[in-house]
């Protein structure tokens, strides 16, 4: 057998440097053994025959066929190593350790050395990587040559077979056995390959039987010097190198528990955020290495610094926002602090501090395109153009103080719409807050930058959105802000944004910084004014906006409705027209309701009904069918039937038999006013009083307190023979309110209680077409009450030709109700109930003394 050596070739240099340690350790390498001529590497095409050094199978020492199963062979062809080709087709090497590297002579080479065989030879950078197999421990006899390559006699070293008798030895293996598990458990948990661990596992399972190998193994997978390796190589007698392997098992495991410690000491500090600073910067590496760099990235900071500068903040707040930049700069970008800030700056940045749009100061100009989107509503244009006037007039002092306007009226009256068109008319934005609902304090004020995920409230938000400081901002359904909520009070926040005096250093939770709201329009919107906290209703101008008579609805559904769906639908001015019949049924037979929401909604069935129409006969001219009647624009009375359907409405009260016991009053809620039936009866019992229909409290005080005057002036109203008979004495009363799905409260029912019960007692009729509305006291007088209009405009729409209400509301009609409505109802004043009574029944009822005496002598 031949170990040769070719020391004078750096390929062969460059060979050995590239040895992976790790897979060099796999096997042991020493000298190259590559047997082949200096040419022939070179120059792969010169290649010389493989000189077998010897063809003497006898013996031991010098045959290839000694070394197992004849496995050294280079298998295929390599492009670095040719393919030295024996006679038999097969090659072997043996591989030795040099004691020094590079000045090679016998003296230098270890006299043990291992048989391998090539398993794989891979370009490198810089140079090759070569994996062999190390298949049996040899010892080198002599050196036969030296040049051109190192030649010499070998002896094959196989492990000796155990002798499982040798105690010791047994011993050791057990050892060997519990240090090697211990060994990979750390492996494992190092997260070695998985092939790796099984390969490993396996080999130990095999350690009674082959200790040598698994030895072998194991030391190829430490970390160990050459120096150690060599003597593992050269401890040929089995206990030996057991016991030395043991040793270095047991320093590496040492090693390893250590290393693991650090590991996970440096895994815990490295954490998520370091990583990803570490990766992002990797990444912009990356990018800048493809020139894939954002040019705009590196200046994010000269960026956001330029936009502050260009929004013109005001003193106390550049100095907010420099204070912000400077922590920023000191910042990663990839903390979750940085985007906070620089969320922060951003809204600064974003927000109209100094940016206004043009005011339109043309009066006459203002007068007519408020005129032109709403009709009527007249005090509220008129308020307009007062501030308008007065804008104009104090422009050169600079210091004009938007009004707070608040419009109080029931649904669909054009309170929203109206907002839009103040707005148009002074050419400046609009923006709309939708209050309902809001239960936060903070959706107004914002959240604190202390919590996560915090941005600034509605009222920042609208101004950023608007990207103007003198917008008109309307507050939708103020009267729907809920107060006393888990998170503050909304409606408080409101104190402050509709202060004049205040709202000019409005501090949002968010920005920390004031804002001037001053130059901002605020109008707000509600229904009813009951649920708006006095100190903010306080705060407002209030203009109310009552429901509209059936001749505002005519004209409103004429020059504004129609007009609007007709242009909705596509169609032109002249294709749907409605006449005023017409409209005034769907008015007052399909809606019933103070504003005109259903009403236009019924107008664009009309409108859709013709749209059809036109688009069906369109349709048959153009595929040039003949068409029997043409379009007809015209929407008639008879019409409205056919498209609408059935009248949905009938005049309640007209419509309504009069019987005894049943009395039409008048109410009022935020939503608009109406007519309610109150319904009396008895039954036999022992006086007692049943109510009923969702009554509140107040209410059913009035019932009590119309039965106890009932009761005590029996009679003297007739009900009863004697002044000590009980009205009541064998029979119980019960007073119903029908609708009892819908809550009722107050005292403005109570002399029509009074009118049910007497009514029921006396047997006689109080005519459908009277109603009454009163506060009414235990000694018979009449008080005043409120919504005097929307309850008069109301009970004209369902039919009430004669209303009877306390003396002191008669201002209230003369002011607020139209004449057209006035013209068609017959009002009586009364201040006591015995006028009430006596207008109720038409003098119909028998009263022994003047009701106005009755009362007067119980005073
Ligand atoms: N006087 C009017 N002239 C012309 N159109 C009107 C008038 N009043 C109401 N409208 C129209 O009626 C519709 C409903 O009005 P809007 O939405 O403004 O009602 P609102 O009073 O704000 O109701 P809500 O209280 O429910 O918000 C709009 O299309 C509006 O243009």
């Amino acid at each position: 057998m031949q170990i040769t050596r070719r020391d004078s070739i750096p390929l062969f240099e460059q060979i050995l440097r590239t040895f992976d340690s790790r897979e060099l350790s796999k096997c042991i390498i020493g000298t190259f053994p590559v047997r082949a001529s200096p040419t022939s590497i070179t120059s792969p095409s010169t290649s010389a025959p493989i000189q077998e050094s010897s063809a003497d199978n006898k013996s031991d020492t010098k045959k290839p066929s000694v070394l197992p199963h004849g496995e050294l062979i280079i298998p295929g062809p390599s492009p670095l190593l040719p393919n030295p080709r024996s006679s038999n087709g097969k090659e072997e090497r043996a591989l030795v350790s040099l004691r020094a590297s590079s000045s090679v002579n016998p003296a230098h080479i270890h006299s043990t050395g291992c048989a391998a065989r090539l398993v794989r030879l891979e370009r490198a950078v810089g140079g090759f990587t070569v994996v062999l197999e190390g298949l049996v421990r040899l010892r080198l006899n002599k050196f036969t040559s030296q040049s051109p390559y190192f030649e010499a006699d070998v002896t094959p070293l196989p492990d000796k077979a155990v002798n499982k008798a040798d105690q010791e030895l047994q011993d050791q293996i057990v050892a060997l056995r519990s240090t090697s598990k211990e060994f990979v458990s750390l492996l494992q948990s190092l997260k070695l390959p998985a092939p790796v661990l099984t390969q490993l596992q396996k080999f130990l399972d095999n350690v009674a039987v082959m200790p040598g190998q698994v030895v072998d193994l194991l030391m190829s997978t430490i970390e160990s010097s050459l120096d150690e390796k060599i003597m593992i190589l050269e401890a040929v007698d089995l206990k030996d190198r057991i016991s030395k392997a043991i040793e270095l098992l047991t320093r590496q495991i040492h090693v390893l528990k250590i290393s693991q410690k650090v590991h996970d000491n440096v895994e815990g500090k490295l954490n998520k955020k370091q990583r990803e600073f570490y990766l992002r910067q990797q990444m912009a590496a990356i990018k800048e290495e493809l020139g894939e760099k954002d040019a705009g990235e590196d200046d994010e900071m000269t960026q956001i610094e330029s936009r502050l500068a260009a929004v013109n903040l005001p003193a106390d707040v550049q100095k907010a926002a420099d204070r912000e930049l400077k922590r920023l700069k000191k910042m990663q970008p990839s903390s979750s602090e940085y985007s906070v800030i620089r969320n922060y700056l951003d809204w600064l940045a974003d927000l109209p501090w100094a940016k206004s749009s043009e005011d339109i100061l043309d009066v006459e100009k203002a007068r007519k395109q408020l005129n032109d989107d709403h009709h009527g509503l007249e005090k509220v244009k008129r308020r307009i153009l007062e501030y308008l006037a007065v804008t104009k007039l104090q422009q050169l002092k600079g210091d004009v103080r938007g009004p707070i306007l608040c419009l109080v009226g029931p649904p669909g009256v054009g309170k929203t719409s109206l907002g839009r068109s103040i707005a148009s008319a002074m050419g400046r934005k609009f923006h709309r807050i939708s209050l309902g609902g809001v239960w936060d304090e903070s959706e107004i004020r914002g959240h604190r930058r202390t919590y996560v995920g915090a941005l600034p409230g509605l009222i920042i938000h609208g101004l950023k959105k608007c990207e103007v400081n003198n917008p008109v901002f309307l507050l939708d359904e103020i009267d729907k802000v809920g107060s006393r909520g888990h998170h503050g009070d909304p409606s408080a926040a409101f104190l402050e944004v509709l202060d004049p005096e205040q709202n000019s250093t409005f501090t949002d939770h968010y920005l920390n910084v004031p804002f001037d709201l001053s130059k901002i329009l605020f109008i707000a919107t509600a229904n009813s004014l009951d649920t708006i906290p006095a100190p903010l209703l306080d705060r407002m101008e209030t203009i109310t906006i009552p429901g509209y008579t059936y001749a505002e609805k005519l004209a409103i559904a004429t020059n504004h409705l129609l007009p609007k769906q007709i242009r909705l639908h596509g169609l032109g001015e002249t294709d749907v027209q409605v006449t005023q019949d017409a409209l005034l049924k769907v008015a007052t037979g399909y809606t019933r309701e103070s504003g005109v929401r259903h009403l236009e909604r019924e107008i664009g069935s009309l409108v859709r009904a013709k749209a059809v129409e036109y688009a069906e006969i369109q349709e048959k001219k153009e595929a040039g069918h003949s068409v029997l009647t043409e379009y007809q624009p015209l929407v008639s009375l008879d019409d409205v039937e056919e498209i609408l359907g059935q009248e949905k409405f009938v005049n309640e009260v007209t419509e309504r038999v009069a019987v005894p016991g049943v009395v039409t009053g008048m109410a009022y809620n935020g939503v608009g006013g109406g007519i309610l039936f109150i319904e009396v009866s008895q039954m036999p019992g022992k006086g007692n009083l049943q109510l009923t229909g969702s009554l509140g409290d107040v209410i059913k005080e009035s019932a009590q307190i119309a039965l106890s005057w009932v009761k005590s002036h029996g009679y003297e109203i007739g009900l009863t023979n004697s002044p000590g008979q009980n009205v009541m004495e064998k029979a119980d009363v019960h007073i119903h309110m029908p609708s009892g799905g819908t809550p009722k409260d107050g005292p403005s029912a109570g002399i029509a209680m009074v009118c049910a019960l007497v009514s029921m007692f006396s047997n006689r009729t109080v005519p459908s077409t009277t109603a009454m509305t009163g506060e009414f006291t235990l000694r018979g007088l009449v008080m005043p009450v409120g919504g005097i209009k929307e309850k008069v405009i109301a009970a004209h729409r369902a039919g009430v030709r004669k209303i009877i209400m306390p003396l002191r509301n008669q201002k209230d009609v003369t002011s607020d109700v139209p004449v057209n409505v006035r013209e068609d109802i017959e009002f009586f004043y009364a201040s006591t109930i015995g006028e009430v009574l006596r207008e109720a029944f038409e003098g119909r009822l028998m009263v022994r003394s003047s009701a106005s005496t009755v009362v007067d002598s119980r005073m």
